[in-house]
């Protein structure tokens, strides 16, 4: 799969836009604040039907407009896919494939999808564990849409215990209402923590492999689940009653703090590089290349899930890596698309360069660089 065709209007800083990219290595070069990073967003906000650095989708239309349409067009296994996209100032999106309106986006997921690597993603490997737990939660509820239903129906449970938590410090008579959040809490947490590690297990192989390659470094690299509930001896089929045991056994702290404090809520992700901890011990480089491998990994999977591959959008993320690092990371795309912003050329090693369709970006305006 391939975006083959771009048309943007009132599009962040892109009054009209239009443009045919190549099948491999795109590349889009400028000064800062030109819009080379507007465009990835673009490309994003088309094949996942989300905003990739905001929220607000409002924020996406140009300053002082009311709208913004975006059109995408795909080359699939399946044949061509055109996909357009309307905002409107406080409506919801429109959305139509191949001229139908579309108003379940879950059905979409499978067709078309975009990794995105930024510099601000090493917070996936520096940041607090929410960071992490997001980005289980995002890729996975994309590959199997129960997740997202579970999570939402889990965070509802959780809500709901917390205040009880709290009503419980003035009245403990309210005790046996705790019951049924638990049961909820065990039995949706089992169902989240299940579908975690069936990820994990298919993640980790890759994130290893890309690690390897990219730094060439021999060292053992783990990934680890770190479970806030129970121990890692635990078989998935016992999962249910770990987690009601664990809540029973964690209620003094909880009713102590009004806050549950076991669960997929509170897990973390562990990465070891030869035993240590990237997370606290870990150089920029190495960090960065975790990143990049945790993301190619994300598009392999997604390539063996659903048969249809990734388009890989690249946010200033040659900065910080070595040459031989560069050309590893460009080279491994050959087969894929790929969208690689940078404000200096020179970064990219220049046989790399020799293939791949540039693009200069100058105040919201594209035009041929080669
Ligand atoms: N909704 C919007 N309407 C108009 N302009 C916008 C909108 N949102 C952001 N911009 C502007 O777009 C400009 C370009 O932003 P972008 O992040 O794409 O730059 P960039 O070329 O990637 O720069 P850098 O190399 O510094 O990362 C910024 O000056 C920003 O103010």
């Amino acid at each position: 799969m391939h975006l083959e065709k771009i048309r943007l209007v009132n599009f962040r800083n892109f009054k009209e836009l239009e443009a045919d990219f190549s099948k491999g290595l795109n590349v889009f070069f400028g000064d800062n604040a030109q819009g080379k990073t507007n465009l990835l967003e673009a490309i994003y906000f088309l094949c996942n039907l989300r905003p990739m650095r905001t929220s607000k989708e409002q924020h996406l239309i140009f300053f002082d407009e009311t709208k913004a349409y975006l059109k995408g067009v795909f080359s699939t296994s399946s044949g061509p896919i055109d996909r357009e996209i309307w905002l409107n100032t406080g409506e919801k999106k429109k959305v139509r494939e191949c001229g139908v309106e579309k108003k379940r986006f879950s059905e979409l997921f499978w067709q078309i999808h975009a990794v995105f690597f930024s510099p601000d993603d090493l917070s996936l490997v520096k940041g607090k564990p929410a960071e992490r737990r997001r980005f289980l939660d995002l890729v996975i509820s994309r590959l199997k849409p129960q997740y997202g239903r579970y999570l939402a129906e889990y965070n509802r449970a959780l809500f709901q215990r917390n205040i009880l938590l709290k009503q419980l410090r003035h009245d403990r008579t309210l005790v046996s209402a705790l019951e049924v959040w638990d049961e909820q809490l065990s039995e949706l947490g089992a169902a989240i923590l299940r579908a975690r590690m069936a990820f994990l297990e298919k993640l980790y192989p890759w994130v290893k492999k890309y690690y390897l390659y990219f730094s060439r470094d021999e060292r053992q690299l783990e990934v680890k689940y770190e479970n806030s509930s129970f121990s890692a001896d635990v078989l998935p089929d016992s999962f249910r009653e770990a987690f009601s045991l664990a809540l029973r056994k964690s209620l003094p702290q909880d009713l102590k703090s009004g806050f549950t404090q076991v669960g997929p809520h509170r897990d973390d992700l562990q990465f070891l590089l030869g035993g240590r901890d990237l997370r606290y011990f870990g150089s920029q480089g190495e960090q960065r290349t975790l990143c990049l491998s945790i993301k190619f990994a994300e598009r392999r999977m997604f390539f063996e899930v659903t048969g249809i591959s990734p388009i890989l959008l690249l946010d200033d993320a040659l900065s910080e890596l070595d040459i031989n690092r560069r050309k590893w990371i460009l080279e491994e795309e050959e087969v894929w698309q790929v969208f690689v912003t940078t404000s200096d050329l020179s970064a990219i090693p220049e046989d790399v360069l020799k293939k791949a369709s540039v693009f200069r970006i100058k105040a919201g305006v594209l035009g041929w660089w080669s």
